[in-house]
């Protein structure tokens, strides 16, 4: 996996080979290649770089859960920085994580231009572990080292030239130009080149930043403990000598290497990629359908949704026609799509993208668009009326997506002559800036239509994922009984406070209350309207609670009914200092209504702990996850839970949802949903999925064996 040759008479060149990325695995011949050059006498400088332009993708991430045997990469790098002739690292595409600790390693470093280096293992639950959390704050001082390793953030070549991280940048042939440097850098000291016996540089006030550091650190990680472990590590280089340093970085690595967190980062990384291999089923799949290309799109209606889809589109580089029938509206529209590009475009330290976008009045200027994007208001009447337009403006073949949460989008596709041609694009707000995108399909969507809308989706940098058309999709559907359990909480006692905090601790940004807050109110009432589950009036007792055969719970109407929207109206579950204020504050008004409530529906407040709030809240979202895997709504777990860490706010660090209940273990999950099911027999969301049952029955497969498991289950019926 490591190849050797001899170049330019006295270089030898040490190639990493190991596909896509070069990994590093631990059998690799390195040490052995290593040893060839160095013993060689007519080699008088070495050179390592990876094949196919891409330098070193770091440790093999695959590899981490099996039984690793050979030289460790510290020993490794040690070897190499030991080394009595310089070792020049071609940096080419990308050195991450162990690649760039290897780098690290090598007496010089020559990047590209083009490449990006980084020490990405925070984002998989670990720390730079192969010496990078000794060396680089060694190299580049502690501050700058602490954000690169707390972050994970891959940086540009320019940055790390800037930083100090490479010695020389290039845009031409990173070997050749490594090959000359190591040429022109033959016999000169090594001392000054070895990283690991250096000081680190010296920074004021250390106690102070670290103190500062960790704080931020805590307060972002959410209960993540990488973050941590990675300021602890960067403290051992800035104060310890490197021996005791690597120590510290061994024990650290230790406790996050077998901690469920690692686990779950991992299974994200590995999810986020599977999610791309789509497949339906009718059997499409994502190996066997072309998209077509989409270089002009349009977008129906420029609302919050329609202005960020548009900014999305425009900063793909596609051409955008922005439709919006009102005048007014239009205008206000471009006013703010080009505000948001102008900024984007700062941020990004790019030119803004505004005349990517036309803006039109008339829905005729869509005819020659290669898809459409239709971001009306969420009325299924309108949006009939709305694809019955696109299907006679669009130039045959036009892919014509719809932007719902929710309506139907099959009905919406059985509206035009060519249902194949007919998704769901559903965005989350803002459209822009929120990574997650459900790709629906219909039972009629051709394959070709779902490939276009995935790559679509891909460009713009979304995770996408192909789920199938059902009310709510995943991730609403799934939020559904998350919701209603946090309100059948608050009747049986608990608070929003208590609610939220429970949530928050466990790692969501926020908790459902303070979600719903931001969200609005109104949005889940009218729904719930919509579904005929809104009663008027004052009702008291168990039967007012009682709605469609199944435990309801009005709070959220009555609320609503008080002109409480949540933030917008600068009242919901919290109080505001003023409409569209975002800082909650517990109010007195909500604790005493609830306390009325509660009274006037015989209910007794009990205590309710973090942890029924965790069990009713999760496991009656996640039960609704396997409805969905034995429905065929997602068709794998990897699906749902990268839905939920990228749209929901699932910690990352506890994997999503599915990976979470393996975690936890089937059976648990089953026997705390059977045992609430018990106390509250009238709310089917507590009723254990048929799936989740069978799979306990046959032994609880691990997570990777669900798909599997599931097809003989399904065969078996
Ligand atoms: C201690 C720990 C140490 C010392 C470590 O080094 S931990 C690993 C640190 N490295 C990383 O976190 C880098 C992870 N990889 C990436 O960020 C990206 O893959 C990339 C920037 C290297 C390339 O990106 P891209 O071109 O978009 O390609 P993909 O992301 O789709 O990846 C292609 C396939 O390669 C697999 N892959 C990538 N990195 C690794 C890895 N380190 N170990 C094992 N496999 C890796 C990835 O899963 C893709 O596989 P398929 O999905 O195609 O099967």
């Amino acid at each position: 996996m490591a190849e050797y040759n001899r170049v330019s008479e006295c270089v030898g060149l040490i190639t990493l080979r190991n596909p896509p990325v070069n990994a590093l695995s631990v059998s690799q011949g390195i040490v052995h290649t290593m040893q060839r050059a160095l013993s060689d006498p007519n080699v008088k400088s070495v050179v390592i770089c990876g094949q196919n332009g891409i330098f070193c993708g770091g440790a093999d991430i695959k590899e981490f859960g099996s039984n690793m045997t050979g030289p460790t990469l510290i020993q490794m790098i040690h070897a190499i920085e030991s080394a009595n002739k310089p070792v020049v690292a071609a940096i080419e595409g990308s050195a991450l994580g162990g690649g760039l600790e290897l780098a690290l390693g090598c007496h010089y470093r020559i990047a590209h231009s083009k490449s990006r280096l980084g020490l990405p293992e925070v984002s998989l639950g670990l720390l730079p572990a192969a010496g990078g959390s000794q060396r680089l704050p060694r190299l580049i001082g502690v501050p700058a080292a602490l954000n690169l390793i707390t972050t994970g953030r891959h940086v540009t070549a320019a940055e790390a030239l800037q930083l100090g991280i490479v010695d020389q940048v290039t845009d031409h042939n990173t070997v050749d130009a490594a090959v000359k440097f190591a040429l022109s850098v033959a016999g000169r000291s090594l001392d000054p080149r070895r990283i690991s016996t250096h000081p680190c540089p010296q920074q004021p006030d250390l106690d102070a930043l670290f103190e500062e550091v960790m704080q931020k650190v805590r307060q972002s990680a959410r209960g993540a403990i990488a973050p941590i472990a990675c300021v602890q590590a960067v403290r051992a280089a800035a104060t310890l000598p490197y021996a005791q340093g690597i120590e510290r970085e061994r024990e650290l690595m230790a406790t996050l290497f077998t901690s469920g967190q690692a686990r779950a980062l991992q299974y994200c990384f590995f999810a986020e990629r599977a999610v791309g291999r789509w497949r339906m089923p009718s059997g499409a799949r994502w190996d066997t359908s072309k998209p077509r290309p989409v270089q002009k799109a349009a977008v129906i209606g420029l609302g919050t949704m329609g202005r960020g889809i548009t900014v999305a589109l425009a900063q793909t580089g596609l051409s955008v026609i922005a439709v919006e029938t009102q005048e007014k509206q239009l205008m206000e529209a471009k006013q703010a799509i080009s505000g948001m590009l102008e900024r984007g475009a700062k941020r990004r330290g790019v030119a803004p993208a505004l005349d990517r976008v036309i803006y039109s009045q008339n829905i005729q200027a869509v005819a020659d668009v290669d898809l459409v994007i239709e971001a009306v208001f969420e009325d299924i009447a309108l949006k009939t009326k709305v694809f019955q337009q696109l299907s006679a403006a669009c130039k045959p073949g036009t892919l014509l997506c719809t932007n719902t949460s929710a309506l139907d989008v099959d009905q919406l596709a059985s509206e035009t002559p060519n249902p194949e041609l007919v998704v769901g694009m559903h965005f989350f707000a803002p459209a822009h800036v929120m990574k997650l995108l459900e790709v629906v399909y219909g039972p009629r969507s051709s394959p070709q239509a779902v490939a276009t809308a995935m790559q679509l989706g891909k460009k713009m940098g979304k995770a996408s994922v192909a789920v199938g058309n059902c009310r709510g999709f995943v991730g609403n559907r799934m939020l559904k009984p998350y919701i209603e359990e946090a309100f059948f909480l608050l009747e049986e006692g608990a608070t929003p406070e208590l609610v939220d905090q429970a949530l928050e601790e466990f790692g969501f940004p926020m908790g459902v209350f303070r979600m719903s807050d931001l969200s609005g109110l109104d949005v889940g009432w009218r729904v719930r309207k919509g579904d005929g589950l809104v009663e008027p009036g004052t009702a008291s007792g168990r039967s007012a609670r009682i709605r469609q055969g199944r435990r309801y719970s009005p709070l959220g109407d009555l609320l609503c009914e008080e002109g409480r929207f949540g933030q917008k109206t600068g009242r919901g579950w919290y109080q505001y200092d003023k409409p569209g204020s975002r800082v909650a504050r517990s109010d007195p008004w909500l604790h005493s209504f609830l306390g009325a409530y509660r009274a006037q529906h015989g209910l007794v407040a009990r205590r309710i702990d973090h942890q029924e709030v965790l069990e009713r809240c999760l496991y009656a979202l996640i039960n609704e996850g396997f409805h969905i895997l034995d429905d065929g709504i997602a068709a794998g777990p990897e699906d749902i839970d990268v839905i939920y860490v990228s749209g929901y706010g699932w910690p990352r660090h506890c994997g999503g949802p599915m990976f979470y209940a393996n975690m936890v273990g089937l059976a648990k999950v089953l026997e705390r949903l059977e045992h609430y099911q018990q106390l509250h027999p009238e709310v089917p969301h507590l009723q254990p999925s048929s799936l989740l049952r069978r799979l306990v029955a046959s032994g609880s497969p691990p997570i990777h064996k669900w798909e599997e498991a599931i097809k003989k289950l399904h065969s078996q019926l």
